[in-house]
């Protein structure tokens, strides 16, 4: 049979499942309804000991679970009725006559369940032979072991809406001409899936399994973000009995970056994951410490008008910091406690006795916890001894006896004591409500707060994602180390660290996780054209990367008198009708927000729909949308624009200033314009 044949073939046997699967939905709906009815028609006959009830109970959410296994199941064929395939390998396994052909797309389809798949998903064993191997010697790992044989050859397809559009067998080079297609369309306004054109070295971190921690030093546009997210996908497929969405989270920058990446996953037929930001959660972690943290934005934005500023932020996330404060908490064993004789009502401890027990009986527990288990101890004792357990009121007033007995437990008057001792600036003596942190002082303040107290894991986490791992500290991922002790997948750039210096953070990671981490580069770059890429790299002096061959317009370099003259010239360039996206990049927040209220008005005064295709991001944003997107470069990071328009003046022109062009002019797909505006002025 051909591919067309097949093609009508799979589709004729989609529509047929499709219409079964209607059936048995219905009638799980209506089974779902029957046995609501009989449950409120009988629960009060129901057995007194409730076994009934539970058994009813039981049978509704297998029902119920099983009908949206079907809505899922339907859900997934219908999207295949548009696309069912878009690869096929013709493999002959060693020792056999006739080659096999295996048909590949987004999911798994066959006639019946249980029957031999008519399509195979991307993720299964077989398809990495599409991925990884020309004409030729070939294998795949499968579960029954090692396949081995030869690629015939190999098929690529274009189907839209159920038609052909193209089928023809590949070699590398038409290979390059699929990608080149992929990468020169414009439509996409968020991430896009690229299962078709996955590449043999993103193939092997999607498909790697066995490392703990993989660590991927990608350039910019290389596919880092997508290939985590088809990772998370892959090992949620092989590894279902272990591994739920729910168990994934992803460290990720902002909340518009989450919803650039959000529908990747629901899109290969997954469901979504978890997202939080790092400063996100260290500011839940510190609730009930201090009333308001800064965020890395205000940070970010502090540095670019002071260097000073960005010294200070450095040396309190340094490892000399960190072991300052580790040393700082070894003393403090002593320094904090004043144990004194306990007595509440028969309950007697003297000071010697408690003061062993916190030393000797507890060594192993974290400092802020040790009197819990002190207390808890003596009170199991005492209630032993009484025959009785104590009230909740009793126990209240000894834990307050127990507590007393440490100097402070409040970690800003801990955390003070430490800059105080080690000749730093000390945190104002204010009171809760007045209490705000700056953002140097955060993550030392949870770093000290996991020194004291033992870490609240969230177990539940068995794969967490770090994206723009360069912008995290050696500090961070000491506390990371701390929180989670799950598989990893950490992924960035050292060329676009937010600070004057670039940050390898790969010198230091092993030091932190140990040695089970491996170490990935993907040196090509997808996404610019090459152009754009030349252009961006001269300005960071990036060299060892490779680009893809594509080519596109000049950077349009310009320089403006003011301003205005430069949005003006923005908007004359804007080509809205021909791409879905573009970008004016700012250096900074009240810029940005500036530049974007002149060009909504001018926008309207043109007659151009400012409500559906116009959009600021700031750090409160989260969603990312078509049209024109007006944004820092530090919220634009990990994003990308059909068009990118960089606006900074004459004066940006610290190293933090050229990461921060950097960054802008790899956000651009086909057009970048890099606008110097001359005065002073903001
Ligand atoms: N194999 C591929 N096939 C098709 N497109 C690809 C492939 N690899 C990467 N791309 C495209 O290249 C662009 C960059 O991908 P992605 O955002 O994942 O890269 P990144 O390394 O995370 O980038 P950055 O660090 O610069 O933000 C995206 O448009 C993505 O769709």
């Amino acid at each position: 049979m051909d591919s067309r044949e097949y093609l009508n073939y799979v589709l004729d046997k989609l529509q047929e499942r499709i219409r079964k699967l209607d059936d048995a939905i219905l009638h799980g709906q209506k089974e779902i309804e029957n046995m609501h009815e009989y449950y409120w028609e009988n629960y009060t006959e129901m057995d007194q000991y409730g076994y009934e009830d539970f058994d009813n109970q039981q049978a509704l959410l297998g029902q119920v679970n099983a009908n949206k296994e079907k809505l899922d199941l339907r859900r997934r064929f219908k999207k295949m009725l548009d696309s069912p395939f878009f690869g096929r390998v013709d493999f002959i396994y060693d020792g056999e006559e006739e080659a096999e052909t295996f048909y590949i797309g987004i999911g798994n389809f066959s006639k019946e369940s249980g029957r031999l798949p008519l399509v195979y998903d991307w993720r299964a064993p077989v398809s990495s032979l599409f991925y990884d191997y020309d004409k030729g010697e070939a294998y795949y790992d499968a579960p029954a072991g090692r396949m081995e044989g030869e690629v015939l050859s190999k098929w690529q397809y274009k189907i839209r809406g159920g038609k052909m559009i193209y089928a023809f067998e590949s070699d590398v080079k038409i290979d390059d001409e699929v990608l080149k297609q992929e990468l020169g369309s414009h439509g996409d306004v968020k991430l896009k899936n690229i299962i078709k054109t996955i590449q043999k070295e993103q193939n092997a971190i999607i498909r790697n399994t066995q490392d703990r921690i993989l660590a991927i030093q990608g350039v910019a546009g290389s596919g880092k973000t997508s290939v985590a997210l088809h990772r998370i996908a892959y090992l949620l497929y092989h590894d279902r009995e272990n591994l739920k969405s729910s168990n994934v989270l992803v460290l990720s920058p902002n909340g518009v970056f989450s919803d650039y990446i959000s529908h990747i996953l629901p899109e290969l037929g997954e469901e979504n994951i978890r997202e939080m930001s790092f400063d996100m959660f260290a500011y839940r972690e510190l609730r009930d410490t201090v009333s308001d943290c800064e965020d890395r934005c205000d940070q970010i934005e502090k540095e670019l008008l002071d260097e000073k500023y960005a010294e200070s932020c450095r040396k309190k996330q340094s490892i000399d910091f960190v072991l300052q404060l580790n040393e700082f908490v070894l003393g403090l064993e002593d320094r904090l406690m004043r144990f004194s004789d306990l007595k509440y009502k028969g309950m007697t401890k003297s000071e010697r006795q408690l003061t062993e027990m916190f030393y000797y009986r507890f060594p192993d527990i974290p400092l802020l916890e040790r009197m819990q288990a002190v207390m808890d101890y003596v009170v199991d004792e005492y209630e032993t001894l009484i025959g009785r357990d104590l009230g909740d009121d009793e126990i209240e007033i000894v834990r307050g006896k127990f507590m007393k007995m440490y100097r402070s437990t409040d970690l800003y008057v801990l955390y003070n004591w430490f800059l105080k001792e080690y000749g730093y600036e000390t945190l104002p003596q204010v009171s809760y409500e007045k209490r705000f942190l700056k953002y140097e002082d955060v993550y030392p303040m949870l770093y000290l707060k996991y020194l004291l107290k033992s870490r609240r894991m969230d177990r539940n986490i068995r794969h967490l994602v770090i994206d723009e791992m360069q912008d995290y500290s050696y500090m961070q991922y000491l506390i990371l180390d701390k929180m989670f002790s799950c598989k990893m997948t950490i992924l960035g750039d050292k060329a676009q660290t937010m600070e004057e210096k670039t940050r390898d953070v790969l010198s230091f990671l092993p030091r932190v996780f140990g040695r089970g981490i491996r170490k990935i580069n993907m040196n090509k770059s997808y996404r610019n054209t090459m152009e754009i890429a030349s252009y961006a790299n001269s300005i960071s002096d990036v060299s060892d990367m490779e680009l893809f061959e594509r080519h596109g317009k000049p950077v349009e370099e310009q320089t403006f008198s003011d301003r205005k003259a430069a949005l003006e010239a923005v908007l004359e360039k804007l080509r809205l009708e021909e791409f879905e996206t573009a970008a004016v990049i700012e250096m900074t927040q009240e810029r940005a927000k500036k530049s974007a209220a002149y060009l909504k008005e001018r926008m309207e005064e043109l007659g151009m729909d400012t409500e559906n295709r116009f959009s600021v991001v700031d750090r409160d944003s989260t969603h990312f949308k078509k049209g024109l997107t007006v944004t820092t470069f530090y919220l634009a990071k990990g994003l990308e624009f059909d068009q990118v328009f960089a606006i900074y003046t004459t004066q940006d022109n610290t190293p933090l200033h050229r990461q921060a062009r950097y960054i802008c002019a790899t956000r651009a797909l086909h057009e970048l314009y890099m606008y110097e505006v001359k005065a002073s002025q903001d």
